[in-house]
């Protein structure tokens, strides 16, 4: 049976797997570090995602590829294919003050018009994170650098580019040249831009010239190519990265991270992922999005031509590793400490915006302690109001998910700090409900394994040449039918004085 491949370039490090493309078996897999920072010159992507697929045995045999990622990130080049400055990524909070510009100007002067109005049109009320926030910044702060952009990209738009071939002219790995229209990109990525509405013309998407002029000045910019879920669009090179199958690897259009990991876990409506990574994301498959106006929650696509909805927090795993770096413990200390203390760290409090926040929309904020006392001051006590104070956080994101009208049948823990057991039994206290732990895996590369596997058989048979004749909708076939495996399933465990003690101090900051 064909192998394929899933790619996952996240904030802090590449992941790959190879999974088999009939019975989505794990046949091996890889990963490697990005540097930390908020901006990041994309060639260390690259870097990691060779040495990934590397340590993953090599990417020779897969048939096809899929590459997941970290979304926003503003990757801006030049006519030469070369990238402008250091991409900006998604937890970068220096464009906060483009954000309220753009809502102000789209609201004709008025903040809560001005919101509505970006929530009708792409979904989202616009913060920092979002790239168009990110191109009015560059206008404003560096008009050099603005007037040499020839085309935007996202993360894993530009590693797909890459690994086809592509690149900066002259660059011996890019053997294809700077072909910037060879760029493309799916809707659940494309749908976090702030310009490209996932359901406009029908239904089909559409970008928005007017809106990326807006922030940018000018819309003579090449954007990627919008796929349908099980288009390819290309080949991967055979020079580059051991990608070296006869006939090429397919190479799927790929998905934000959070689509990925909807695919990956095999989320459907009624399903509600807890995701801790470097965000923390609470996100539902819907139909449809709303236009949430408050900017709580984000109606972004999903891969497979449907809605997700999402709310996302900047304060999740690296809440956990600041406290491992202020108690000076390791992952598995730390919940040991955080379990010795009672549920509500005896009134110790931790709101948790040490990278200021997104989800509620604070930028400058930064984290705050609350109830120190000689009591409180234990080192159990710090490490469970750290864990409690983050976890607060995403279950006011649940709770603006179902203000939307979302339903919440099921409740999956999923990310790198979802294997704590600190996380997994303090979760069903602040949530008040039961948790599905699907058992340890990487879920974003496992749904881009699970697209790659999809555009294969759309194909109609490895090695094939990719087609466009699906251009724009879901293929007749069905993504392949994996799932994730749930190893655990916590019961409810209610212990309202958790939020309750946080929701008094969470405003005061
Ligand atoms: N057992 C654990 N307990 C707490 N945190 C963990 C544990 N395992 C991994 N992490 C944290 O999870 C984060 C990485 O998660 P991941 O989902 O891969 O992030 P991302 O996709 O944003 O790069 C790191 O901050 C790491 O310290
Ligand atoms: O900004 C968002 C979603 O809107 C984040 O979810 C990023 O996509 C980063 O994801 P991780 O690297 O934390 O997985």
């Amino acid at each position: 049976m064909p192998l394929v491949a899933g790619v996952d370039t996240s904030t802090q490090s590449c992941k790959i797997v190879v999974r088999d493309a009939a019975t989505g078996e794990l046949v091996r897999s890889g990963s490697a570090k990005h540097p930390d920072g908020t901006e990041i010159h994309p060639d260390h992507w690259w870097s990691a995602f060779t040495q990934a697929a590397d340590a993953a045995g090599g990417l020779a045999d897969v048939a096809a590829i899929a590459v997941g990622g970290q979304q926003h990130g503003m990757v801006a080049l030049d006519a030469e294919g070369r990238v402008i400055r250091d991409a900006l990524l998604w937890n970068d909070t220096r464009s906060a003050g483009a954000a309220e510009a753009l809502i102000s100007e789209l609201g004709d002067g008025d903040r809560a018009v001005g919101s509505q109005r970006w929530a009708d049109a792409v979904g989202s009320v616009l913060v920092a994170s979002l790239t168009v926030t990110k191109l009015r910044w560059l206008r404003d702060a560096e008009p050099e650098n603005a007037a040499r952009v020839a085309a935007v990209a996202l993360p894993h738009d530009w590693l797909s580019w890459r690994i086809a071939g592509y690149g900066p002219a002259g660059d011996p790995s890019a053997p294809l040249g700077p072909d910037l229209n060879a760029l493309f990109t799916d809707r659940s990525d494309a749908s976090g831009t702030g310009y490209y509405d996932a359901q406009g013309a029908n239904g089909a998407g559409e970008y928005r010239p007017d809106l990326l002029r807006m922030a940018l000045g000018r819309d003579d910019v090449v954007l990627p190519r919008v796929l349908g879920p099980a288009e390819s669009g290309g080949v991967a090179h055979p020079s580059v990265a051991g990608v070296d199958v006869d006939g090429g690897a397919l190479i799927g259009p790929g998905a934000g991270d959070n689509a990925g990991a909807a695919l990956g876990v095999g989320m459907t409506p009624g399903d509600v992922a807890i995701s801790i990574g470097t965000s923390g994301v609470v996100s539902a498959v819907a139909p449809r999005r709303t236009a949430d106006g408050s900017g709580a929650i984000n109606g972004f696509a999903d891969a497979a031509g449907n809605a997700l909805m999402l709310a996302v927090t900047l304060n999740a795993a690296r809440v956990l590793d600041a406290a491992r770096e202020v108690l000076g413990v390791d992952v598995d200390e730390l919940a040991a400490l955080a379990l010795r203390a009672p549920a509500g760290s005896d009134g110790l409090v931790l709101v948790p915006y040490l990278e200021g926040e997104r989800t509620p929309n604070r930028p400058d904020a930064t984290g705050t302690l609350h109830g120190i006392r000689l009591a409180t001051s234990t080192r159990p006590h710090l490490a469970r109001a750290y864990v409690e104070g983050m976890l607060c956080g995403l279950a006011d994101g649940l709770d603006a998910l179902r203000a939307q009208g979302v339903p919440v049948e099921r409740v999956m823990l999923i990310g790198g700090a979802a294997q704590s057991p600190a996380v997994q039994e303090i979760a069903p206290q602040v949530f008040g409900l039961p948790i599905a732990v699907p058992e340890p895996g990487e879920y974003v590369a496992d749904g881009a394994a699970r697209q790659a596997a999809w555009v294969l058989a759309a194909a109609g048979a490895a090695g094939a040449t990719p087609t466009t004749a699906d251009a724009g909708a879901p293929s007749a076939l069905a993504p392949p039918d994996w799932s994730a495996t749930i190893s655990a399933t916590l019961p409810a465990d209610p212990r309202p004085e958790i939020r309750e003690q946080y929701a008094k101090v969470r405003d005061l900051a």
